[in-house]
């Protein structure tokens, strides 16, 4: 019967000289399963073997002629591959026997008298037991075939951190020479947190019996190596490593980083970079209870530049900028940690840039960078022999203070950053969440004054402007208001820089030219001395190609004659352009209107600039009258104002006068007009009506 530990039937080879021996070790041995074969002497053993081939030989070591020890030694010698199993029959305690059939090669013996009961099975466990041994040889030329294909250098750890040895791999330079490793501890091969780091993850992997990886930094040979361990629990107490030199995949991995990361043009880091950095600050920052800023910085112009100029230049301007925000953003105050500065500034596209600052301690900090950029953009570029001057609009957004989340930080940046740009450029503001609330109410009253026209919310008032000298109303100026349907009235302080911002200027300002025009056109019928209406004309407005032609049809229309309509202009408004604005007055004075200039004193005040513009009047501004009569220097300025305005022949209107002494000590001055609350508030026109009706009454009862 077959015993169940057989793993597989095979055929022995029995030889012995002695027939009766054959014939019960054959009985046994087919007792278990076994074929057998039979060889009477040594010769024909050998030959048997080398004929058939058998999976095991039990050989006699008596034998005439040639002995088992012979017999033995001639099959060790002629195998080449797997040793066949060869159990040798000694004599009963014969040691000697014993001992030299295993010098001979001998796999096992059984000694005389044979137990025979056993014989198989010990014959069948010898055969498993070189089955095994076989297949583990197998597989140890398997490993071995490889790890010799594999450049990886291999090495065993015991659980405590010694080398039980090290192959190096195909790289000499990546690795250690053997004897350098075998037999001593990681900390005495490596660097020690480098040890430290392999060790830790050598006991976890004995835990888990998981694979894990290790990378770390080496200098060989004078440069930087990258490696990766993998290491492999190999048993309860033992952990293979496959190290690997990576520094080429690392190289790849950093050159795709710098592609995906950074911006092309500038070579400094793009939006998914910058947000990455900020999404590692806010952790960091969270977890150390630290503030940072971030800073949106747009720069004012640059669409011009790159229409005017070319895109060729915009781009080498876009580097410039980088490269000087790049020195700007250098010094301390800025960098918390040296491996981050890199990462502090981005470009998002187009003109836009980003700056972190980590470990803010006080807001100033952060307005004193923004200050700084701003200053270093001011210095003039000098691209492909062009002088260039540009200025930025910064926004600065805080953590913790204005948001939790990365979107919301850029985001409440980019919308300070709008908000400077709406207070004139070249600024630089903080994010509050009332700004917020600010840009919605804007955005609100936005949408309104779109409709505001339409619905006829807007509608005049007019101040009246007095002859000093005679008393007498010879001018009104036209004063907007809007009826806001929820807000009630507006003042024209709040919707003329919105109107002016969105555009809208252009339609208000042609309703408000015509309605003023046909109001001074019923007045000039009323009586025998016609009022001048004063209408303002914002920047926008003087800007516009149309503006001759539309004041010439509200004249038209409304049949005023063109002496009777003053506009006002800002200081501001004539600088902005001085060859286009020579040519829009040019044709205005052609038409034959008469030009003031409103708030004089508040911008340049430059008397060449007066003589060229040729205007008729100027307007004091109010807060120079405001201050009279105690205030001494507005007093000398506004003396100094009348004089040179009537040096260059130009009439001189006062604004807001409030108080008799003003106007006494205008009078005294010899200011021609003035206007004011004392005088007269902005009115409706009924109010006016009945104001110039009293005049001409007085003037002339007659015509009443
Ligand atoms: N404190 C004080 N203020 C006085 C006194 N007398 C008059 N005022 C105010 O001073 C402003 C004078 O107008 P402005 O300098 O042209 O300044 C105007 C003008 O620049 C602009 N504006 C008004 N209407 C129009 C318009 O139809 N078109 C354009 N483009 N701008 C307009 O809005 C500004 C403000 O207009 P308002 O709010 O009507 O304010 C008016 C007027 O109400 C006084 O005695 N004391």
């Amino acid at each position: 019967m077959a015993s169940p530990l057989s793993p597989k039937r095979g055929l022995v080879l029995v030889a012995d000289d002695d027939p009766v021996m054959r014939l019960l070790m054959r009985e046994m041995l087919e007792q278990v399963g076994l074929d057998t074969l039979e060889a009477e002497d040594g010769a024909q053993a050998l030959a048997c073997y080398r004929g058939m081939a058998p999976d095991l030989v039990l050989l006699d070591v008596d034998m005439p002629a040639m002995d088992g020890y012979a017999v033995c030694r001639a099959i060790r010698a002629s195998e080449t591959q797997a040793a066949v199993p060869i159990i040798m029959v000694t004599g009963s305690d014969d040691l000697e026997a014993v001992t030299l059939a295993y010098e001979e090669g001998a796999t096992d013996f059984v000694s005389k008298p044979i137990n025979w009961p056993i014989l198989g099975h010990r014959v069948l466990y010898v055969l498993r037991a070189s089955d095994a041994i076989a297949r583990l040889r197998i597989a140890d030329a398997q490993n071995r075939a490889v790890l010799a294909a594999i450049p990886d250098t291999f090495f065993r750890l015991d659980k405590d951190g010694y080398y039980l040895d090290y192959e190096q791999g195909h790289d000499a330079h990546a690795g250690f020479a053997s004897e350098h490793c075998a037999g001593r501890h990681l900390r005495d091969v490596l660097p020690h947190d480098i040890a430290q780091r392999l060790l830790e993850q050598a006991r976890a992997v004995l835990e888990q019996q998981q694979v894990r990886s290790v990378d770390y930094e080496l200098v060989r040979h004078d440069a930087i190596h990258h490696f990766e361990a993998r290491l492999v629990a190999t048993g309860p107490d033992e952990v293979l490593g496959l190290v690997r030199d990576i520094s080429e995949r690392k190289r790849t991995e950093e050159q795709i980083r710098r592609l995906a990361y950074c911006d092309s043009l500038t070579g400094i880091p793009n939006r998914q970079a910058f947000l990455e950095t900020l999404e590692r600050e806010l952790t960091r920052s969270r977890h150390g209870g630290k503030k940072f800023a971030v800073l949106f910085m747009d720069l004012d112009s640059f669409k011009r530049i790159n229409d005017t100029l070319g895109h060729n230049v915009g781009d080498h301007l876009l580097k410039a900028v980088s490269e000087r925000l790049r020195e700007t953003i250098r010094p301390s105050d800025l960098v918390s940690r040296a491996e981050q500065h890199g990462n502090n500034l981005a470009r998002l596209g187009g003109d836009e840039f980003t700056i972190l600052i980590p470990d803010l301690e006080r807001v100033e900090n952060a307005l004193n960078v923004a200050h700084r950029v701003k200053e270093a953009m001011r210095r003039p570029f000098l691209i492909e022999g062009h002088e260039i001057f540009v200025t930025a609009s910064i926004g600065i957004s805080l953590y913790p203070e204005d948001g939790e989340d990365c979107n919301s930080l850029l985001k409440y940046a980019d919308t300070a950053m709008y908000h400077a740009k709406n207070c004139g450029k070249n600024n630089a503001k903080l994010y509050s969440s009332s700004l917020t609330m600010q840009i919605m109410s804007h955005v609100k009253l936005e949408v309104g004054l779109r409709r505001a026209l339409q619905n006829h919310e807007l509608y005049l008032l007019y101040q009246p402007q007095i002859d000093v000298p005679s008393g007498q109303i010879v001018g009104v100026e036209a004063l907007v208001r809007w009826r806001h349907p929820e807000r009630g009235i507006i003042s024209p302080t709040e919707f003329i820089p919105l109107a002016e911002e969105t555009g809208l200027i252009v339609p208000i300002g042609e309703w408000v030219l015509r309605t003023a025009c046909a109001q001074a056109r019923s007045w000039a019928d009323m009586g025998p001395q016609p009022v001048r209406m004063a209408v303002n004309l914002s920047a926008k407005q003087f800007k516009d190609d149309n503006l001759t032609q539309v004041v010439l049809t509200a004249l038209q229309e409304t049949g005023l004659a063109p002496g009777l309509l003053e506009l006002e202009l800002t200081e501001g408004t004539l600088m902005d352009d001085a060859r286009a604005t020579m040519i829009t007055l040019d044709q205005l004075r052609g038409i034959g209107v008469y030009l003031s200039i409103d708030d004089f004193g508040t911008g340049y005040s430059s008397m060449n600039y007066l003589k060229r513009f040729d205007v008729r009047a100027l307007k004091i501004d109010k807060s120079f009258i405001s201050g009279l009569p105690q205030d001494s220097e507005n007093a000398a300025i506004t003396r100094a104002i009348i004089a040179m305005a009537h040096g260059l022949k130009m009439a001189v209107v006062a604004e807001g006068v409030e108080t008799d002494e003003q106007l006494v000590m205008l009078e005294h001055y010899g200011c021609d007009l003035a206007q004011g609350y004392y005088l007269g508030h902005p009115s409706p026109p009924e109010s006016i009506t009945l104001m110039l009706r009293n005049q001409y009454a007085l003037a002339s009862p007659a015509t009443l």
